[in-house]
């Protein structure tokens, strides 16, 4: 894939439609592009290993990679990541509705890093960003349990958004999609059923009421399907998606409001799930080692990756949602009190339903969200821990990083980013 970049006329008519075919080859000439810039891609037999290779190294940096919401907590994680583990990489595009600041300093390195500030629920500018591109990575999506965003927008972003995705790789001809989806497409459901070190064959009761939840069933459930279609070349799509658990590691914003909420207590968190719940978590360097690896293998081995579901997981141990986060906590001067929840569980159930009161009563004026609602408390109160090695099996993933690594790496960022409770 040879792609150039320039900049053009806005009033010019656009876009032209043009082809080209080389002698020998089945090379594509193809003309795409947005108000912003254009591109001209010629893609050869559209695969990752064209047959018109380059000796040398310049064969090693060939690829075109897109990653969708790579400026958020998880996606940054996968830029990097891909920067350091993808030497086949060429370009990088950075594509999110808000541009960190430290992708400027990425724009040295050999590999070009392309920012692209767009919305994936506008189909033009996925598409623009998409074409040329071998491997789209779709992290993008709006995350939110603590109702801070209506249910019309999380539809809107992680469904209508990741339908724009797969059409535009479709109409672009990039054949290789992976899907950030998460554990919550199968649960916890609302029943509370414990899902305990449960894979991917694990039968379960998905029951979703949530917008978020539902948005990424429904979202995953449009990537998988889209597996095998036909994209512009005539060759098939191949989708897989990732289903991480509780991601945590440098970044998690989540882990900084309970920190916070610690050291306005004095030091102090106060125990209100049992010690006994299990909660999945894998750290965030893991879960971008499995999206690199998984972008990787993709062609490889198509026939047995595509339309695949894969648990993120690594060896971070098994604990409930609080006494997992001490473990970070805990070093940076903070304190779980209780062995035991200090409230009982019915209180909580009627303190979550009064906050998802007043959030209802006061919309759309309330600001800032709490924690605790009848949702997060049913997620946080529930068993749910996977173990596979579905990942090893068709891929050979093994976590890049330890469960001692994961965490010092964690404890460092808490106490780097916030100062220590000490
Ligand atoms: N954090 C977790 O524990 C967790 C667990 C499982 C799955 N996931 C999934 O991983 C993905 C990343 O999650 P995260 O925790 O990094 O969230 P995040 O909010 O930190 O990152 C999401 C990114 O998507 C971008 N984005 C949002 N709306 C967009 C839009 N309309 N157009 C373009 N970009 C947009 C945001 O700006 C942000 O940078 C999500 O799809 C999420 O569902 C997260
Ligand atoms: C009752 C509170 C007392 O301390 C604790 C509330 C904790 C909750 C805010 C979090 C418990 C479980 C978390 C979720 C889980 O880790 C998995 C997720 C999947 C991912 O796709 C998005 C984030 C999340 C839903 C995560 C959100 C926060 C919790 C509900």
């Amino acid at each position: 894939m040879l792609t150039v970049a320039a900049s053009r006329n806005r009033s010019a008519p656009w876009p032209p439609a043009l082809s080209l075919r080389a002698s020998g080859q089945q090379t594509l000439l193809r003309v795409t592009g947005d108000w912003g810039r254009w591109q001209l891609a010629t893609q050869v037999n559209q695969g990752l290993f064209p047959q018109l290779d380059m000796a040398g190294s310049e064969q090693a940096q060939k690829l075109v990679y897109l990653v969708t919401g790579g400026c958020g907590f998880l996606g940054e994680h996968v830029v990097r990541m891909l920067l350091q583990h993808e030497p086949r990489l060429r370009e990088l595009r950075v594509f999110d509705l808000h541009l960190g600041p430290w992708l400027e300093e990425l724009k040295t390195g050999p590999v070009q890093v392309t920012a692209i500030q767009g919305d994936v629920t506008q189909a033009h500018e996925v598409a623009a960003a998409v074409a040329g591109a071998h491997v789209v990575i779709h992290t993008a999506g709006l995350v939110d349990v603590f109702g801070r965003t209506s249910p019309e927008t999380i539809h809107k972003v992680n469904v209508q958004g990741t339908q724009n995705v797969i059409e535009a790789c479709v109409q672009t001809g990039t054949r290789f999609l992976v899907y950030t989806s998460s554990m919550e497409v199968v649960g916890p459901n609302i029943k509370g059923h414990p899902f305990y070190r449960g894979n991917e064959d694990t039968p379960y009761e998905a029951v979703h009421k949530h917008p978020y939840p539902c948005s990424k069933a429904l979202a995953e459930q449009l990537v998988l399907e889209a597996n095998g279609r036909k994209v512009c070349g005539g060759l098939p799509l191949v989708t897989c998606a990732l289903r991480p658990t509780g991601i945590y590691g440098e970044g998690h914003q989540i882990m900084r409001d309970f920190y916070r909420q610690g050291l306005r207590m004095g030091g102090r968190l106060f125990r209100a799930i049992p010690a006994s719940v299990e909660h999945g978590r894998v750290y965030v360097g893991n879960v971008a080692w499995m999206h690199v690896l998984v972008a990787r293998e993709l062609e490889r081995r198509a026939a047995l990756m595509g339309g695949q579901v894969y648990f993120c997981y690594d060896h971070s141990p098994y604990k409930s949602y609080e006494d997992f986060n001490m473990e970070f906590l805990g070093p940076c001067g903070l304190q779980l009190l209780g062995t035991r929840p200090l409230l009982p569980y019915w209180l909580l159930v009627l303190l979550a339903a009064l906050n998802a009161l007043l959030q209802w009563l006061l919309r759309p004026r309330l600001l800032s969200a709490p924690m605790l609602n009848p949702y997060t408390l049913a997620v946080a109160n529930t068993t749910f821990t996977v173990s596979t090695d579905k990942a090893q099996r068709h891929f050979g993933y093994k976590p890049l990083f330890s469960w001692e690594e994961s965490r010092t790496r964690t404890i460092l960022w808490v106490q780097t980013t916030e100062g220590s409770a000490r």
